[in-house]
């Protein structure tokens, strides 16, 4: 279930070359992201919620205005598993 050091290698380098990063007290991606304003914020967050409930995976996030703050990581496993990468890759594409 926790990703390999393979699956890390393979999946979580193009995450990292796009503006997430590993957290430094756990084993969770996070990363932000700024709209052009809260609508657009929120908007985002709509559309990722759709997403995260289709994959019954959701993430940890907090809004401030324009700036959603999100980290990925799944409890049950206890770290990064293969759903933390695609929903991270889900959230790029919707952003
Ligand atoms: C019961 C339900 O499947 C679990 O609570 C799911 C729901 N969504 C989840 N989302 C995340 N990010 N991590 C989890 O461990 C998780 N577990």
């Amino acid at each position: 279930m926790i990703l390999t050091e393979n699956q890390r290698n393979a999946l979580l380098r193009p995450l990292l070359g796009s503006g997430w990063t590993l957290a430094q007290d756990r084993d969770a991606l996070t990363r932000s992201y700024v709209f052009e304003d809260f609508v657009a914020a929120f908007g985002f967050m709509v559309r990722v919620a759709l997403a995260a409930e289709k994959m019954n995976h959701h993430p940890e996030w907090t809004n401030v205005y324009r700036t959603v703050h999100v980290t990925l990581t799944t409890h049950d496993a206890g770290g990064l598993t293969l759903k933390d990468a695609e929903l991270a890759r889900r959230m790029d594409a919707l952003a």
